[in-house]
């Protein structure tokens, strides 16, 4: 990029709605690249309350040192009901203006977005949305920042499961996040050898479900893992357990939840760069005085999408891999 011709001076970074690994690489990249650029940056602690309750502070290059490996986010995160409110984003405005802000870099999730635009839409505060999220739940990016170490940490943790499930016979059924979607399920699923995977994008039936598991036995198999997002509609881990138990009382069934170790821990490689490359997106995408846009990768490219079509859109599920996984677990 060349120097930039822009009124920004001085751009406030926060990290909001639930931490996801990489969000501290990527702080660091938008620090890093404010200075670069010969532009202030503040660190605002704890998504939209430091905005609300003046918690914040400037950040120079020097100050993100040592944080690119480390999962959390050192500025902290919140969900603000107060941000919610009129009065608390008046709050917010008031401060943002005190501390002579012009733009905000929002690293979350839909509901981060969400909020920045409403705060825009009331104070014409300018801001770039970085997506930040284990959910990978986001239109307008490949992969969301996070994704990928959850994965990793998934296929560890179903690894290990199943080390217990073959020694003993066992059907487990292994509970990985997603409120609303099944990316995580449906990759950590494949990449652990799952039977079967049940996600919310896909109508799933009981007896579809005890066909398979059937069919599996007879096919030879002494052990099931059966990998379940957490918005599954069919229902929850322990229901399926239950109901499974119940048609086949001779299985051994078990339920793990893999539950908040899918948040932490050191990002991956993967997320570091992607991180690294969408926080220097966003300073640059304000500098060229973008605004209402989130900085994401797809097909390997830096690309800018309307904050509106990055909350209400949705990434399909890809069912190559659907069928991949069905294929598989003959
Ligand atoms: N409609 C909204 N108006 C104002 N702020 C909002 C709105 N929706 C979300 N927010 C703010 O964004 C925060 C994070 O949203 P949340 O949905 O919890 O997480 P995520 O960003 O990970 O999806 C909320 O706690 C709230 O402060
Ligand atoms: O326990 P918490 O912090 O409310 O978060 C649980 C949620 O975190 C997620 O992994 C990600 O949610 P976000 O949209 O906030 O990033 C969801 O799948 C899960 O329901
Ligand atoms: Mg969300």
């Amino acid at each position: 990029m060349t120097q930039p011709t822009t009124s920004i001076q001085k751009i406030g970074v926060l990290t909001s709605g639930g931490d996801s690994p990489g969000m501290n690489s990527a702080i660091r990249a938008v620090v890093r690249a404010c200075a670069y650029y010969n532009i202030k940056c503040v660190g605002i602690r704890q998504g939209y309350e430091g905005l609300i309750h003046n918690q914040m502070s400037e950040l120079g290059a020097r100050s993100v040192k040592h944080i690119i490996n480390k999962g959390g986010t050192f500025l902290q995160t919140a969900r603000s009901e107060e941000f919610r409110t009129p009065e608390g984003r008046q709050k917010a405005f008031d401060h943002f203006k005190k501390n002579e802000l012009d733009a905000l870099i929002v690293i979350g999730g839909d509901g981060s977005f969400t909020g920045a635009n409403v705060f825009h839409k009331e104070f014409n505060v300018p801001f770039i949305g970085i997506p930040g999220t284990i959910d990978n739940d986001i239109f307008g990016t490949d992969f969301t920042i996070g994704y990928d170490t959850a994965l990793n940490t998934c296929i560890e943790a179903i690894d290990k499961i199943r080390d217990s499930a073959t020694s003993h016979n066992r059907v487990f059924f292994v509970e990985v996040m997603g409120r609303d979607a099944g990316f995580i399920a449906l990759s950590s699923g494949i990449a652990s050898g799952a039977t079967n995977i049940l996600i919310p994008e896909e109508k799933d039936s009981l007896e579809e479900l005890f066909e398979s598991l059937q069919k599996s036995e007879q096919a030879g198999k002494n052990s099931s893992i059966i990998v379940v997002a957490e918005g599954e509609e069919l229902g929850n881990v322990y229901d399926l357990a239950k109901a499974t138990e119940k048609r086949f009382p001779e299985y051994d069934v078990r339920v793990t939840v893999l539950g908040h170790i899918q948040r932490g821990g050191n990002p991956t490689c993967m997320d570091r760069v992607l991180a690294s490359r969408l926080g220097v997106a966003a300073v640059e995408g304000l500098l060229e005085n973008k605004t209402n846009v989130m900085a994401g990768s797809r097909a390997n490219k830096i690309v800018y999408t309307p904050i509106e079509e990055a909350i209400k859109k949705h990434n399909e599920i890809d069912k190559e891999l659907i069928k991949v996984a069905k294929i598989l677990a003959i």
